[in-house]
């Protein structure tokens, strides 16, 4: 059998699978399998799993955690592969030579000789993204070089270096000044002393920019990120190379240390996880990880604080709203709009801004945030909450419903408040978008067809006549689908149901853009 194609489908399903015409792909992890992983440059991979519809044989294969695009990592191994003492080695060597050139400690020493330079002897090369000693300077005399890399520069790094855009990887887009400075303030006022920043490079360098005020303390701030450019900027205690897909510390136990002391330090009080990863990635494995490091807070805890939880801002769209809460179901939405800079969308402009569908998933009771009414905020009394301007109160749900920031319904039939476009569709028997395909609109389980559960939940697990005549009644559902899912991209693109559809490509053009 030939390997999946297109494996970044994998990675990016929202809801655990992603299909193509009758297969799939979902992530089969669990812990005993972790163990078991072998590695690519990016440390152990993640076991996927190849479904077909309607079959209940599955051929589980593993490969790139943090990479959703073969062209950027193209680690595939069936998990019942075999490989050959050449083949591992040569995959060794591989792995090798993937990681950067210098060491953490090498990278810490060369910072240390960089910040003694005159300012006048401080190149920075923008072709190599590298801070230059001047032993390298003939070797980049061609190449785009900065001078004169002030203190100012250096203490702002992600002003330094360009942002990684490659959406499949590593989606570096930036805190917009507004919304970095809003969350800076805010960990201030809630009280909190230090910040484990995972995927947060902009908000590190701010905490670390900020001065104590009169009666607020200095904030300490620990990043962890896959952008191994940052270590030339940070000595090891502010800095760790990671991968958040599987808690992966590049640079073994002495950085895993560098963590946990960190966490534990005032047996845990004072320090709140802040989160943004790359919105392509998919929330279980970040969800595995942030439970990891929760653990890893935990453990320096006394047994009478064990029901306290450990504070999180975890940073994505609104649409995951469900799939974090699964994983984290104290957590809640907040109204704000997180807003980046090096988006052509969703940066706040002179004309306003098109909504940005970022918002922070948080377990600190929101009647805790205060949100910035001059930004269109206002607080509801009956939610004990901030919410946008728009966002009205519906008696019927006794709840501020809308989550994208705009006004929406309340449909009597569905109970409940619906986007402003949608309507109630009779057919359906919900409401939806004007123009949906109402054949289309239905998305049961892989195997036996029926609507309520998805293939890994599946009762019937083990009846595959059963099995057969869901295949029947799924294809027919989706028949209306199919014909638009022609080439192999787009239809691993474009989910399946006409509202999950629209709402990917939103996401889509809002990361693409
Ligand atoms: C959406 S950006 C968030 C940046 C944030 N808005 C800021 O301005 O500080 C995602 C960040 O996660 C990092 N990242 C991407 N993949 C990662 C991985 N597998 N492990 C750790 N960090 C990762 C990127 O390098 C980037 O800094
Ligand atoms: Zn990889
Ligand atoms: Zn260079
Ligand atoms: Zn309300
Ligand atoms: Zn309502
Ligand atoms: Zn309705
Ligand atoms: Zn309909």
């Amino acid at each position: 059998m030939a390997a999946p194609r297109n494996r970044s489908a994998a990675v990016e399903a929202e809801a655990g699978v992603r299909r193509q015409g009758d297969s799939g792909v979902e992530l089969a992890l669990s812990s005993d399998t972790a163990a078991a992983a072998p590695l690519c440059p990016h440390g152990p991979t993640l076991l996927f799993v190849k479904v077909n519809r309607g079959k209940e044989e599955t051929r589980r294969f593993y490969a790139c955690s943090a990479c959703r695009d073969r062209k950027d990592c193209n680690f595939f191994q069936w998990e019942d592969e075999k490989l050959s003492g050449a083949r591992l080695a040569a995959r060794e060597a591989h792995n090798q030579r993937c990681q950067p050139p210098l060491s953490r400690t090498q990278c810490v020493q060369r910072y240390l000789r960089f910040i003694e330079l005159p300012l006048s002897q401080r190149k920075f090369c923008r072709s190599c993204q590298q801070l230059l000693l001047p032993d390298d300077w003939g070797d980049h005399h061609e190449h785009q070089m900065v001078g004169d890399v002030s203190v100012t520069q250096l203490r702002r790094p992600s002003q330094l270096l360009y942002p990684l855009e490659n959406k499949k990887t590593n989606a570096q887009y930036l805190f917009a000044d507004r919304t970095c400075q809003f969350l800076v303030d805010l960990l201030s006022a809630l009280g909190f002393r230090r910040v484990l920043c995972v995927g947060t490079p902009r908000l590190h360098e701010l905490i670390r920019l900020t001065e104590p005020g009169d009666k607020k303390p200095h904030i300490k701030s620990l990043l962890l990120d896959i952008d191994f450019r940052y270590s030339q900027f940070y000595m090891e205690d502010s800095f760790c190379y990671y991968n958040m897909f599987n808690h992966h510390f590049f640079d073994g136990k002495a950085a895993l240390e560098v963590c946990r002391a960190f966490l534990q330090e005032d047996k845990g009080e004072g320090v709140i996880l802040v989160t943004d990863p790359p919105f392509g990635g998919l929330v279980e494995p970040l969800a595995n990880t942030f439970k990891k490091l929760i653990a890893m807070w935990k453990e320096g805890q006394s047994q009478d604080e064990s029901h306290k939880e450990l504070p999180i801002f975890w940073i994505f769209p609104y649409f995951f709203e469900s799939r974090i809460c699964q994983f984290f179901p104290s957590f809640c939405m907040l109204d704000y709009q997180v807003d980046y800079d090096n988006h052509a969308f969703y940066k706040h402009g002179k004309k306003g801004r098109k909504q940005s569908p970022v918002r922070i998933f948080t377990n600190i009771p929101p009647n805790k945030i205060i949100l910035p009414t001059e930004e269109g905020y206002r607080f509801c009394p009956l939610c004990q909450r901030y919410v946008s301007l728009e966002n009205q109160h519906c008696e019927h749900c006794d709840s501020c419903t809308s989550k994208d920031g705009r006004k929406w319904n309340h449909c009597f039939l569905c109970k409940k408040c619906v986007k402003p476009s949608w309507i109630h569709c009779s057919i359906c028997n919900h409401c939806a978008v004007p123009d949906h395909s109402c054949e289309g609109t239905k998305d049961g389980c892989f195997i036996c067809g029926e609507l309520d559960h998805k293939r890994s939940t599946c009762p019937n697990i083990g009846t595959s006549k059963k099995a057969n005549k869901a295949v029947r009644k799924q294809k027919q559902r989706k028949s209306n689908k199919m014909k638009m899912e022609t080439t192999e991209g787009r239809s691993m693109n474009h989910t399946s149901v006409t509202g999950r559809k629209k709402r990917r490509e939103r996401a889509h053009q809002y990361l693409c853009s």
